[in-house]
């Protein structure tokens, strides 16, 4: 297993099957890639089938137990049943969506061997979802989501991110979890540090005290060291969980994560501009950049960003980095 300089060690990875969506959501930082917005059609750039496959085969060997296919919507790619079935044997396959196409999809997904999912719902109002989204595809969603449960996806999580445009849907989404099993709710703090616009977070702290208030009980989640509140609902419980990564120095120390962009670069941190190209993808070149990529983590808060007199400032010794690493050198150790 890789672990970096930080004693963290690589337990998943986050692979971007395309950096294209049918949405145009006000708040997306496209898992730092830059716009999704353009043409729908497949581009060049990204990464085949067998290339997705030849990077879950090394990442395997490599000991990296969990697999989150992402985008951009990773749904846009046809492709989406090949891969989960062709993942290697043992490694969790999950999936996150905006759902529009699992009404069609989810049933063929889970036959190819797709694990989990998650599913982008911002809203329980149609309208407001339709001006978060830029799109209206709400109905679509809700239709999603019920045929990722009958397909048999267990939990299905509902992404919600938290800034002041979804803020007073909160309590519904937390008794639609709570009523509904299979259900989970994950909130997630805005993070303007791609998207922009700091002025639509909201305080997290309020969110998590009012879900102390809600909750029967609370656990915190090993990776991020995200806290899990259980609340009461009519015929059981519901979980939700607070995604909250935004100058949370114990968020980055418990990140365990490495991010596969479309095109075919590793990256360490969401947030770090940093990519390192596996170059033409071959075994060795991909298990190279997975070892330099490693190398080269930091915990994004508290390290490469520091606290200086209550302000999040660049450390000096990040400053000016090189945002594209050279091509990794075949000459990492193998083992
Ligand atoms: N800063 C930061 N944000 C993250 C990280 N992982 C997840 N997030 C945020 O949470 C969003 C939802 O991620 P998902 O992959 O759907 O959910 P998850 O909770 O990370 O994954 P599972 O619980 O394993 O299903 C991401 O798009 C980010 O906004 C991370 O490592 N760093
Ligand atoms: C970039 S999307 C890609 C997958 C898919 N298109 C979807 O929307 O689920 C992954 C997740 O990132 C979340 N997200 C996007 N921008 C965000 C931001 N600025 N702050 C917090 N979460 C964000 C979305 O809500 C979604 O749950
Ligand atoms: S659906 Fe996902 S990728 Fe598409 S714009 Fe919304 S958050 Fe971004
Ligand atoms: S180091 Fe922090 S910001 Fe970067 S990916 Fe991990 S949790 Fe997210």
């Amino acid at each position: 297993m890789l672990v970096d300089g930080f004693g963290r060690e690589l337990t998943e990875i986050r692979v971007s099957l395309t950096d294209r969506c049918n949405f145009d959501c006000v708040y997306c930082h496209n898992e730092g890639l830059g716009d999704t917005r353009g043409p729908m059609a497949p581009r060049d750039e990204e990464m085949t089938t067998d290339e997705v496959v030849r990077v879950l085969s090394v990442a395997a060997d490599l000991d990296v137990q969990a697999v989150k296919l992402t985008g951009g919507e990773p749904m846009l790619r046809e492709d989406l049943e090949e891969i989960v079935r062709r993942a290697p044997e043992g490694m969790e396959v999950s999936l996150t969506t905006n759902g529009s196409f699992l009404p069609d999809r989810a049933e063929g997904l889970v036959e190819a061997g797709l694990e989990r999912v998650n599913v982008s719902q911002d809203a329980v109002d149609p309208e407001a979802f339709a001006e978060i989204t830029q799109s209206g595809a709400y109905d679509r969603v809700i239709e999603g989501v019920d045929a990722a449960l009958e397909a048999g996806l267990d939990p299905v999580k509902l992404n919600m991110v938290v800034f002041e445009g979804t803020a007073e849907y909160i309590p519904e989404m937390v008794d639609r979890v709570a009523e509904r099993e299979g259900l989970r709710l994950q909130l997630i703090e805005y993070m303007p540090e791609i998207a922009g616009h700091p002025e639509w977070a909201i305080d997290i702290e309020r969110v998590h005290e009012w879900l102390a208030e809600r909750a029967d009980r609370v656990e915190t989640r090993d990776m991020h060291d995200r806290k899990r509140y259980f609340v009461a609902g009519d015929e059981g419980e519901g979980m939700v969980e607070v995604v909250d990564p935004v100058e949370n120095e114990m968020f980055c120390d418990n990140c365990h994560r490495v991010r596969v962009t479309h095109d075919g670069s590793l990256k360490g941190c969401l947030n770090r501009p940093r990519v390192h190209p596996m170059g033409e993808l071959t075994e060795a070149e991909i298990r190279a950049a997975f070892h330099e990529v490693v190398a080269d983590r930091v915990p994004y808060y508290g390290e490469f960003m520091i606290e200086e007199d209550g302000e999040w400032v660049r450390n000096d010794e990040y400053v000016g980095e090189q945002l594209v690493v050279e091509g990794p050198s075949l000459t990492a150790d193998d083992d």
